[in-house]
């Protein structure tokens, strides 16, 4: 298990890390979003010592990374920069790793194997596909048959066949009761192969739950109604005791509705409706909201950049159910009248 401690990273006026505390538990896929420039790196660097905290503290099983006497045999890692000396063939790399580590030989032509690099284990690197790279950067991380492995933005750039390939070992690593900690920016990908999720932003924890908590949170329907006669409207509903949101714009929205029988119900009372449409928040949507004040670089609706401060989402986030989730819909039914 990883255990962040009030982990911080400063880069002079730069905070990259702020006060992070969570944990990352064996026999799961953990995904690690945040938009560009949250912090996902920097995390990742600090767990493996590539970095000092300026405060705050990483465990692996217990022990900080500097105590475990040879590292590739506890976690391995494929960090997005991968360094392969581009002369060197795929099987001097994992060769050199390997004795460097005191890891037995034949585990090289074992995780060649288990990566499909067999057939190009005599190429040299500079040669290989970005696709290739990865894997030979996977096999790198599965050398020692570490119990954590930790992966910075695998999908990164390849085609669906690496994808899919990439989704079902990181899904296999834990079913082998392994900790496996991934990072990405892609919440639609992370819904695929993550069973928990730690979101960041500008280098805060902004959640930390199941998956499936947050697809429930989020997975959240409403039918949107718009009528010239709204207390006819909110008369037939109350007599069916359907509940009822008000929106701001003056439309009103039954959570988790059928858009058939409240058109059938607002028929029968005689009510002419305007608008009557289902509304859905994709994951997507939900994971940019969440995250929308944490986004280093993005530009307004306008194309201007945004000027507001960013917010503590954690303590004021609501599922798209709540607040959040109305006035994001409201907004993009703005954008498309
Ligand atoms: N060595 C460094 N010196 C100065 N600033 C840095 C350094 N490394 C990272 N940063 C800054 O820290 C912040 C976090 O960067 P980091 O690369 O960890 O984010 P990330 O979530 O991995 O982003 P991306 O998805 O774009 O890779 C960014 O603002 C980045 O510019």
């Amino acid at each position: 298990m990883i255990e962040l401690h009030g982990l911080t990273k400063r880069y002079g006026d730069k905070l990259a890390v702020d006060g992070l505390t969570f944990q990352v538990p064996r026999g799961v896929v953990t995904g690690f979003l945040g938009p560009n420039g949250a912090g996902k790196s920097t995390t990742m660097r600090l767990i493996l010592d590539l970095d000092r905290p300026t405060s705050g503290k990483v465990t692996i099983d217990a022990k900080g990374y500097g105590h475990l006497s040879e590292p590739l045999k506890y976690i391995g890692a494929l960090l997005e920069a991968q360094a392969v000396h581009p002369g060197r063939t795929a099987y001097n790399h994992l060769l050199w790793l390997a004795q460097s580590n005191r890891i037995p030989i034949k585990r090289v032509d074992e995780v060649l194997a288990l990566v499909g690099l067999t057939e190009v284990a005599g190429k040299r690197a500079r040669g290989f596909s970005l696709g290739m790279r990865q894997r030979l950067g996977i096999a790198s991380a599965l050398l020692g048959d570490p119990e954590i492995l930790m992966f910075d933005e695998p999908v990164n750039g390849l085609d669906p066949e690496g994808i899919l390939w990439i989704r079902n070992l990181m899904k296999r690593l834990a079913g082998e009761g392994r900790t496996v900690f991934v990072s990405s920016h892609l919440m639609s990908e992370m819904a695929l192969t993550a069973e928990h999720l730690v979101v960041i932003g500008r280098g805060r924890l902004l959640a930390d739950l199941p998956m499936a908590e947050f697809i429930r949170r989020n997975s959240r329907s409403a039918v949107r109604l718009r009528t010239p006669h709204p207390e006819q409207l909110l008369d037939a509903l109350a007599r069916q005791s359907i509940p009822v949101e008000h929106g701001a714009d003056g439309c009103f929205e039954v959570v988790n509705g059928d858009p058939a029988v409240l058109g059938d119900l607002a028929a029968s009372h005689g009510v002419t409706l305007h608008e009557l449409s289902l509304q859905r928040a994709s994951l997507e949507e939900a994971f940019m909201q969440m995250t929308a004040d944490s986004v280093e670089y993005h530009a307004g609706i306008d194309g201007e950049p945004r000027t507001d401060a960013a917010g503590a989402w954690g303590t004021q986030w609501q599922p798209a159910g709540g607040r959040g989730g109305r006035k994001q819909r409201q907004e993009q039914q703005k954008g498309a009248n």
